[in-house]
């Protein structure tokens, strides 16, 4: 996992995430890194609204098997002024082997209307700072919060 990553989970292969082949169904993984990435974009935007509008190129270059555990990893390269670019790797621990790179995960914080909302957020946080603490409280226009 690159030295880069600053966000990373780990997930079993279990049979209903296989393929015809017995390996590790790229749609299962898709999904895995989305809902990742989804998540990821919640904390760094401090906005539950956080949705997917951009994936770059995906390049499967190695594979899983039944019962090997994988390594997800992602990092915000770029705050803009309603979106979050991350960048993200998978490695199957046990063979170390890379299985895939994304360069370009976008996400965009909407607001109540579903319309792209400024986070005001230039840097990433390591914390929990950004959540907000119930539901329904979202970021104003200037960047300040409100109920
Ligand atoms: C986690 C999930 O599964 S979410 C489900 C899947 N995703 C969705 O359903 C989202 C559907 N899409 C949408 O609702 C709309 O496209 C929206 C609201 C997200 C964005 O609408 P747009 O009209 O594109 O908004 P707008 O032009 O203002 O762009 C918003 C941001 O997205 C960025 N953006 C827009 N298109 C792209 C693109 N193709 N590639 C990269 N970034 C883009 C813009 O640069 C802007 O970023 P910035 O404010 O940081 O500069």
């Amino acid at each position: 996992m690159s030295e880069d990553v600053t966000f990373r989970s780990r997930r079993w292969v279990r049979p209903e995430d296989l393929n015809a082949y017995g390996t590790l169904f790229g749609g299962s993984l898709l999904r895995w890194i989305d809902e990742e990435a989804a998540i990821y974009a919640i904390i760094q935007l401090g906005n539950p609204r956080a949705v997917t509008k951009y994936i770059s190129e995906i390049d499967f270059v190695s594979s899983a098997r039944q019962g090997d555990l994988i390594e997800m990893g992602l990092r915000a390269t770029a705050f803009g002024r309603t979106s979050l670019t991350m960048r993200a790797e998978v490695r199957n621990m046990i063979t170390r082997d890379r299985i895939l790179t994304i360069e370009k995960i976008v996400f965009v914080g909407l607001d109540d209307h579903g319309q792209p909302i400024p986070h005001g957020y230039t840097d990433i946080t390591y914390e929990r700072d950004r959540l907000p603490h119930h539901h329904g409280l979202m970021r104003t226009e200037d960047g300040s919060t409100a109920d």
